[in-house]
């Protein structure tokens, strides 16, 4: 199972979390956010993909991003439409060329409301879905939502399961990972379950749970 760890904020953090091979490494480009990341990313190695979380941001603010950090990831977590990722697709692929391609994330917010039909708009316009906890902040509610609502899943769009995952978790995920809806789930997304304070995430802590879910 991949793993993603969301939120990252300080350059030496980074060097530390890094050593702990996560799959990606996210930022967080929302200005209201405690977690809102400026500066430049240090060397971190090739294998971890960086990912530019936005909220509603304009298509040339996450162009800008995506060139000066060299993003490999773009992760919608806003009311962003299917045809706004349509167009920010073509703009990726102008900027990036055809060689190399930016994968789109869309975060979908997961209540007591959500309905499957709301993410057909989205098949073939986005790599993956990204299944979050709905609440009162666009991200990063520090809170899991009810993965049975999942239950019954068949787009073909893999996804990212998230919201308020920690290490009180790591039991259930492991029941989650004996089910089929596991087939579809391509990585885990963690964020403020491990941090010491917005955007400074506790290496010792994310070690243990890296141990414990990745296969
Ligand atoms: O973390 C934030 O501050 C944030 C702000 C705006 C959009 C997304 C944000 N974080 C993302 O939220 C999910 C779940 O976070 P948590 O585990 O509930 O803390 C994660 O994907 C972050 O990328």
């Amino acid at each position: 199972m991949k793993i993603k760890v969301c939120g990252m904020k300080y350059p030496e953090n980074m060097e530390q979390v890094s050593q702990l091979r996560p799959d990606y490494m996210g930022f967080i480009f929302w200005e209201p956010s405690s977690r809102f990341f400026t500066g430049s990313i240090p060397e971190i190695p090739e294998t971890i993909d960086k990912v530019g979380v936005f909220v509603d941001a304009s298509i040339p603010y996450i162009l800008e991003k995506v060139k000066d950090l060299n993003l490999q990831l773009v992760q919608l977590h806003g009311q962003e439409s299917p045809d706004f990722c349509t167009s920010l697709r073509r703009e990726l692929e102008n900027l990036i060329g055809p060689d190399r391609k930016i994968e789109i994330v869309k975060a979908i917010a997961v209540g007591q409301s959500f309905s499957f039909g709301d993410l057909n708009p989205f098949e073939g316009r986005v790599d993956y879905f990204l299944f979050d906890s709905k609440g009162p902040l666009p991200g990063g509610n520090g809170f899991a939502f009810d993965w049975k609502l999942l239950e019954g899943y068949d787009l073909d769009t893999p996804f990212f399961l998230s919201g308020g995952i920690g290490l009180a978790e790591v039991e259930i995920l492991k029941g989650f990972m004996g089910t089929s809806l596991v087939k579809k789930c391509h990585a885990i997304d963690v964020n403020s379950a491990f941090e010491l304070e917005p955007g400074l995430k506790d290496p010792r802590k994310l070690q243990s749970f890296i141990k414990e879910i990745r296969l």
